[in-house]
């Protein structure tokens, strides 16, 4: 289970990107953090996996607190949290088979790490990952001459590398076109159903929110406005969240 208590974040003296928000996620869940751009989302889940501290307040994942972590029972809590960004954030210039295999350098030791040696296990998986995302053909290609789905398939399998309890997607689908879209956003439900994974995902678009979430956190200028469920989402909140009508 992941909990966060009140969590801030004042970016500088007085940008307050992410203002005591509070809710717990259920293992399995798929939750989609729903805003316009600079609303808090990327920030917020940032703030889940430190990449950016939070100014004030509490978050633990199963039990354990990762905001009061030191940096090697940071490092040992991170494995359990995958994340996968509108960018893919790739080393272009590796091959795919590296850059999935990276998702296993939190286990590597250091000395292992630091020379891409990876176990036999680590690299049989790491195929077996890139064939169940359909992209097997492209394992020795650098990643850069992949298209954008297929870069953010290769970001899928290096998540998924970590074995995760609990997976980030920041506007996973932003850069992609309308059928690369449904793909992935599809590619992240198989994920969570068939391997329990739970996924808070950031997505500006509340028809693919309503489509894909199975609870839809709302977020407006560093606030969580409401939590609920695609059913239950009522198009006034929707037009709350963007200051304007959205059809829905
Ligand atoms: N590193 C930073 N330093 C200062 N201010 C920042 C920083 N990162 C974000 N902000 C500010 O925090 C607020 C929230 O930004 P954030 O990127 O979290 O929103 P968002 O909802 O993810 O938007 P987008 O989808 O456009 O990234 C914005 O006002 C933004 O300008």
């Amino acid at each position: 289970m992941l909990i966060l208590d009140r969590v801030s974040k004042t970016y500088g003296d007085d940008t307050e990107a992410v203002r005591e928000v509070s809710f717990e996620l259920q293992p399995g869940e798929f939750a989609v953090v729903l805003g316009q751009s600079g609303a808090g989302k990327s920030t917020l889940l940032r703030c889940i996996n430190r990449l950016v501290e939070p100014t004030a307040g509490r978050i633990a994942l199963d039990g354990e607190d990762i905001t009061g972590a030191p940096p090697d029972r940071l490092r040992t809590l991170r494995r359990r949290i995958g994340m996968i960004f509108q960018n893919y954030n790739l080393v272009g210039r590796n091959s795919v088979l590296t850059n999935v295999l990276a998702g296993r350098l939190g286990y590597t030791p250091p000395s292992y790490a630091l020379l891409n040696h990876f176990s036999p296990q680590d690299v049989e998986e790491a195929h077996a990952t890139l064939s169940r995302l359909g992209i097997a053909d492209k394992t020795h290609r650098r990643a850069d001459s992949l298209s954008g789905g297929q870069q953010q398939r290769v970001g899928i399998a290096r998540a998924l590398m970590q074995r995760p309890r609990v997976i980030l997607a920041d506007e996973p689908v932003a850069s992609l076109d309308p059928a690369t879209v449904e793909s992935i956003l599809e590619t992240l439900l198989d994920i969570n159903r068939k391997d329990g994974v739970t996924i808070l995902c950031n997505l500006h678009v509340p028809e693919l929110a309503r489509r894909f979430g199975r609870r839809i956190l709302g977020m407006k200028a560093g606030d969580l406005v409401f939590d609920t469920t695609p059913d239950a989402l009522e198009a006034a909140q929707i037009d709350v969240l963007y200051d304007m009508p959205v059809s829905l």
